[in-house]
């Protein structure tokens, strides 16, 4: 299919006739894609890693770096092969050599070069080239509260965004806005002028160097990224590991273990939030869950002004990926009201395994206690 015409770039999206139909069927569909005034980055060589985006000016947490249509998208694990697929590898070929119409000329002469000098390449090749400068695009709808539904797993090229380079560390958060078919970039901590632009292709958390580079083998030998060139990265894995225990489906056993005592468990969630800083990792999502806790303890202890600058930072974040509620949720139902914390800490503990199961299902919800889903 094509988006309507009023699209700007036009997106070729292989899917299968039902996907489709869902997609177009959207009130309105697409919405204009929105940009900043002042450009933000420029698309040049880098020093290891082929072509990569860079910052041309400042950037501040939040701040939108680009929003961009693709235009090629298509299923995950496209293979001629794949019993599941209605699309021939002909239609692929077809489609990708319409969607190298809307890339800049230069694209166009190294794709086809990449493709091995042909002028149609084999589209075997073009999966090859397109399976390396894609994103992976779980393609979901807005579903009302903590609900998003899943209608297929996509990779999608892009002319700018497919420039950005992996990083352990990234600096940017990316999250696919459905009404505009767009991804939207948004800086994760502060961006200096002339500072490489980078997203992360796999989780960064809850996986070693060692780990991270099997996931990264599809696309790249050897990562080229700050955290893994460097030389002494001990501390960073044991940071990266403490971190992990705190995430959204574990933190609970921390709460359960200190939410008598107020004070060191701020001290705790301080020391969390520093290695977060520390490893660059304030595009993982449970960082604005960590900085709303600490906010709502800093509360507790007294200290207002802690309270309300992590809270304002915690929105912030929260923002950026407005459709994943469940951390927020938690975190009010946790501490909303302040009476009866300790027992709701204890109860979710207790539910260990379930409790887990429900929130990565997106299933929590306020009264879970009382729902005859929990028991
Ligand atoms: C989505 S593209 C990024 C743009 C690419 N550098 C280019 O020149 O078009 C992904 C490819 O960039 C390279 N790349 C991206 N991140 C890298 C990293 N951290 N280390 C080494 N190579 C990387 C790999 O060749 C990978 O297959």
């Amino acid at each position: 299919m094509r988006l309507p015409a009023k699209a700007k770039p036009n997106a070729i999206v292989i899917a299968e006739p039902m996907i489709s139909q869902i997609i177009s069927a959207q009130p309105n569909f697409p919405l204009v894609v929105a940009n900043p005034v002042e450009p933000t980055y420029e698309i040049r060589a880098t020093k290891n890693m082929g072509l990569g985006m860079f910052a041309t000016r400042a950037l501040e947490p939040g701040d939108l770096v680009l929003s961009e249509r693709p235009v090629l998208v298509y299923p995950n694990g496209f293979r001629s092969s794949n019993p599941g697929l209605s699309t021939s590898m002909e239609e692929f070929e077809a489609a990708f050599v319409v969607a190298m119409d809307e890339m800049r000329a230069e694209d166009r002469i190294a794709y086809r070069k990449l493709a091995k000098g042909v002028d149609v390449p084999h589209a075997g090749d073009l999966v090859r080239i397109a399976t390396a400068n894609c994103f992976r695009l779980p393609l979901s709808l807005p579903g009302g509260p903590n609900k998003r539904w899943t209608i297929g797993d996509y990779r999608a090229v892009y002319l700018d965004i497919s420039r950005i380079n992996h990083s352990c560390s990234p600096n940017t958060v990316a999250d696919f806005d459905f009404p505009s078919f767009s991804m939207v970039v948004r800086a994760a901590r502060e961006i200096k002028p002339e500072e490489e632009i980078s997203t992360t292709y796999v989780g960064t958390l809850d996986r070693s160097k060692a780990q991270r580079r099997q996931l990264l083998a599809f696309c790249m030998d050897a990562c080229g990224c700050s955290v893994c060139t460097n030389p002494v990265s001990d501390a960073s894995e044991s940071r990266r590991m403490a971190i992990a225990s705190y995430a959204p489906w574990t933190i609970v056993n921390h709460l359960a273990a200190s939410i008598e005592a107020p004070n060191k468990l701020l001290v705790d969630l301080e020391q969390c939030l520093q290695n977060v800083e520390d490893e660059g990792l304030q595009s993982i999502v449970c960082y604005p869950m960590l900085l709303d806790l600490c906010g709502r303890l800093a509360g507790i202890v007294g200290n207002q002004t802690l309270a309300d600058d992590l809270r304002g930072k915690a929105e912030m974040f929260y923002q950026m990926r407005a459709w994943y509620t469940v951390p927020k949720n938690f975190v009010e139902w946790v501490f909303e009201p302040l009476e009866g914390i300790p027992e709701r800490v204890r109860w979710a503990a207790s539910h260990g395994p379930q409790f887990q199961q429900m929130q990565m299902l997106n299933r929590w919800s306020p009264n879970i206690q009382d729902s005859s889903d929990v028991d």
